[in-house]
């Protein structure tokens, strides 16, 4: 079965656990666009959604389902998003989309985190994918001589600008071994708006296509 097959199954395995009425939170990203496919077949049977980009919130819209501000709506019971990677732990490395930071905001404010992945992403240590950094556009220089300082190698991801109009750094060359203790350090260099590392707040359902990781 190829990637894309799989992503398709993760996605219609997570719609299992969208709940009749409720706000459900959605993330960014491929993967993500399939369960967007599968949500808009249940759209009057759900309240409404939250989105973490402008692009989900379009296919969304598509849809026909409603997209409300965060701010509007107390904590949502479901977030489902997809990942770049994901270790035996359920944490994660998101980023790929550049739509970091709302997904982080989203997945912070959620009670239950589900994500989807294919089987390529499952590693044992997270870092062979760069580690996205979102980053204020006037401390890029800054930031990448700080997280060289730390053994990393950032590289502008030029040309892209975030929802939040800010840039992203992807980091090479991390072995993350301390992914809370990582994500806390970054988070700490000033110009850092969001790390793409998902430790503090892992996923608690990770699904990998249609298989429950255990
Ligand atoms: O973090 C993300 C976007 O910022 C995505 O969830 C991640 O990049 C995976 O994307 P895809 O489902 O297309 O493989």
């Amino acid at each position: 079965m190829d990637r894309e097959q799989q992503k398709r199954l993760a996605a219609q395995r997570a719609i299992s656990y969208v709940e009749k009425g409720s706000v459900v939170g959605v993330g960014t990203g491929s993967t993500v666009a399939y369960f967007i496919d599968e949500l808009g077949k249940m759209r009057d049977e759900i309240d409404c959604a939250v989105s973490s980009s402008e692009r989900s919130t379009e296919l969304l819209r598509e849809r026909g389902i409603r997209v409300v501000d965060l701010n509007s709506v107390g904590t949502v019971p479901l977030y489902v998003d997809g990942a770049d990677e994901c270790d035996g732990h359920k944490r994660l490395i998101k980023g790929g989309g550049a739509a970091l930071t709302r997904e982080k905001i989203i997945a912070a404010a959620s009670e239950r985190f589900v994500c989807m992945i294919d089987p390529a992403k499952r590693v044992d240590v997270l870092g062979k994918f760069p580690l996205p950094v979102e980053v204020i556009p006037m401390a890029r220089s800054y930031v990448a001589r700080e997280i060289v300082k730390r053994g990393g190698q950032p590289v502008w991801r030029e040309g892209v600008t975030t929802d939040n109009g800010n840039w992203v750094l992807d980091v090479h060359n991390l072995s993350i071994v301390d992914p809370v203790g990582l994500e806390r350090e970054f988070n700490q260099i000033v110009g850092v708006v969001c790390v793409g590392l998902f430790a503090a707040r892992p996923a608690d359902i990770v699904l990998i296509g249609d298989q429950l990781m255990a």
